[in-house]
């Protein structure tokens, strides 16, 4: 049975979702730019659509799964089953208002004002939440400028860096949400597609898995070994392979987080090492 896999199919996140998938070895195999669907190889199939659509296609069964931002998910209101948070796409999703308007923090926004965003739904729930009564001025995208243009005096919008808030001298007062990209599935799915896409979660989650880490080789004295053990923690402890050397040195291999490389590195050299390697990792699963 084909697996439907709804991804973006253009905006922020569609290149890096299809490295994900691709690192995973699900290989997306487009035909030209503009195709609609691909073939994942295996048991999956690619459709292409917009972002802001794949919660609605996923909850109606008319792809399996899908990847797109937590906030559009949010958006749409739509039951869906929550199987990964991809760790890509990270943005939050805020109230901003024009600098000079006196407007600092959430209750500071005063009732009736005009909140421009392309998140209607999330905007009316935060603040009817708070208590505060407001009119939504929906927009579908240029968000920033509704203020300077008198059509909303606040906005609710995404922000990862913060420069486009910046530019449009409006400043950050409150978070409404905080979002990356997930991978989220259709509730009817039965027991057999669960299965499947069980599998994708381990193969998509072996792909972060291996990012954040880093694999260490390097030469020690045998003597070292109780402080190397120190250094190198590994999943389980260093793995310890002889060197042919008559019994000086001992190979020594394991995995640490890439946070951690400069300071293992150092440590290794320092204890005797020689003839340190450390490469990347394609797939982790523990
Ligand atoms: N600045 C950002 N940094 C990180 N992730 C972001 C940023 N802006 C948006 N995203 C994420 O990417 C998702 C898709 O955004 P994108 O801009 O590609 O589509 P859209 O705004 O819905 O449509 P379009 O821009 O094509 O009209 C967002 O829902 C959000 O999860
Ligand atoms: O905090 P920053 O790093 O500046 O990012 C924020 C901007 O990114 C998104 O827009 P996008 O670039 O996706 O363009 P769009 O408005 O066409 O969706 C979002 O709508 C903001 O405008
Ligand atoms: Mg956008």
């Amino acid at each position: 049975m084909l697996l439907k896999i709804a991804l973006p199919n253009k905006g922020r996140l569609s290149e890096e979702v299809r490295e994900l998938f691709n690192e995973a070895g699900l290989e997306v195999r487009v035909r030209g730019d503009r195709a609609l669907t691909a073939s994942l190889g295996g048991e999956f199939e690619a459709i292409f659509v917009r972002a802001r659509d794949i919660p609605e296609f996923v909850a109606d069964g008319a792809a399996h799964a899908g990847v797109t931002g937590w906030d559009l998910v949010n958006e749409a209101g739509r039951q869906l089953e929550h199987l990964m948070d991809l760790e890509l796409g990270r943005c939050r999703l805020v109230v901003a208002a024009r600098e000079e308007s006196g407007i600092g923090q959430a209750s500071d926004v005063r009732d009736g004002m005009r909140v421009a965003s392309c998140f209607p739904r999330l905007t009316r729930d935060y603040f009817a939440r708070r208590g505060q009564s407001i009119t939504v001025v929906p927009v579908s995208g240029a968000t920033e400028i509704a203020p300077h243009l008198g059509i909303a005096d606040i906005v609710v919008d995404l922000t990862s860096t913060g420069s486009t808030l910046k530019m449009n001298g409006l400043r950050e007062v409150a978070t409404v949400l905080e979002s990356s990209a997930r991978l989220v599935a259709c509730q009817a799915n039965d027991a057999e597609v669960r299965g499947t896409l069980d599998e994708l979660k381990l193969a998509l989650g072996s792909v972060l898995a291996a990012r954040g880490k880093r694999y260490v080789m390097a030469n020690v004295p045998k003597e070292m070994l109780p402080r190397v053990r120190e250094v190198l923690p590994g999943l389980n402890g260093p793995t310890v392979v002889d060197v042919l050397d008559g019994g000086r040195f001992v190979a020594v291999h394991a995995v640490v987080p890439a946070k951690a490389i400069y300071r293992t590195v150092n440590a290794l050299k320092s204890l005797g090492g020689e003839g340190i390697l450390v490469t990347r990792i394609e797939r982790l699963v523990a």
